[in-house]
């Protein structure tokens, strides 16, 4: 099969956009092999997340998928949501400027602002233990959690896809190609963990590095950033609009407290299109 792809980025975190209405044979190619083959960044194509634009299913407009470069599943991708909104309305198969996108953990919506940025509701974060899924006997705003013979304190939460943020005095010396594996790997995450390595400047700034789940480091990280900010708030640490640097640019987070959603807003690029025989 010759498949079709768009080759895009939000702040460097890389993607192939596959449009599976036009090319419903496409989802039969893609096991979990085919998309490590194709995230390989010499023997394939390169990416750090693979997103499937599909019919939807549930009263939206589209249905979102999202598998990390080593083939697994997975349910929330917030630089991607931003790329993702982007790519349907540049392919005209939306008009709209909000749209309605159907993730595995619900409904999110982003919308295209006059300037070209796309700014995505990502939900209610979730704290409790069960939601991220974190094997912790109750809620707690920190937790202590052994790596190797070294204790550290994180926060876990979940944007439909599972954190654990830290607080790091300087993110240029933070263990992150070290750590952020054992971090990933934890057993008290069962579906693994994304690791979050924050530095806070002050109230309305921070630095921040992402080992991925399922992809290692990246440049950046949508869903990262709002798992940061919306901890560093609950910690009394940062206020409601965050500038969110990470190596690959800045976002901006918005989070007004409990039960409320958390706002992302930043840009989204295309850089090629091109075909691919698998
Ligand atoms: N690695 C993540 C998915 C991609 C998230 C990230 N690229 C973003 O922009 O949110 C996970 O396994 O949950």
């Amino acid at each position: 099969m010759k498949l079709q792809f768009t080759k895009m980025h939000g702040l460097g975190n890389d993607f192939i956009v596959i449009n599976a209405i036009n090319q419903p044979a496409s989802l039969t190619f893609l096991d979990p092999a085919t998309i490590r083959r194709l995230a390989d960044r010499h023997f394939g194509i390169g990416f750090d997340q693979l997103l499937i634009v599909e019919q939807a299913r549930e009263g939206g407009d589209f249905r979102y998928r999202i598998f990390n470069a080593d083939g697994g599943e997975v349910e929330q991708c917030g630089n991607g949501a931003r790329c993702f909104a982007r790519f349907v309305r540049d392919y005209n198969l939306t008009d709209k400027n909000t749209i309605r996108v159907e993730t595995a953990r619900g409904i999110i919506t982003p919308t295209i602002e006059n300037n070209g940025e796309v700014s995505v509701n990502m939900g209610v974060p979730q704290f409790e233990p069960a939601e991220i899924p974190f094997q912790a006997a109750q809620r707690m705003p920190v937790y202590p959690l052994q790596i190797g013979d070294k204790t550290i304190e994180i926060s876990a939460v979940s944007i439909g896809n599972p954190h654990a943020v830290q607080i790091i005095p300087d993110i240029d010396l933070a263990p992150v190609t070290t750590e952020g594996p054992k971090i990933e790997a934890h057993p008290l995450f069962p579906e693994r963990v994304n690791a979050g390595f924050m530095q806070i400047i002050d109230r309305a700034h921070i630095r921040l590095r992402v080992f991925e789940r399922g992809t290692g480091e990246t440049l950046a990280c949508g869903t990262g950033a709002c798992a940061a900010v919306v901890c560093g708030i609950l910690r009394g640490l940062l206020d409601t609009t965050v500038q969110v640097a990470m190596h690959g640019g800045n976002l901006q987070i918005r989070w007004d407290g409990k039960d409320k959603p958390v706002w992302m807003t930043g840009p989204a690029i295309t850089v090629f299109e091109g075909t691919i025989d698998l």
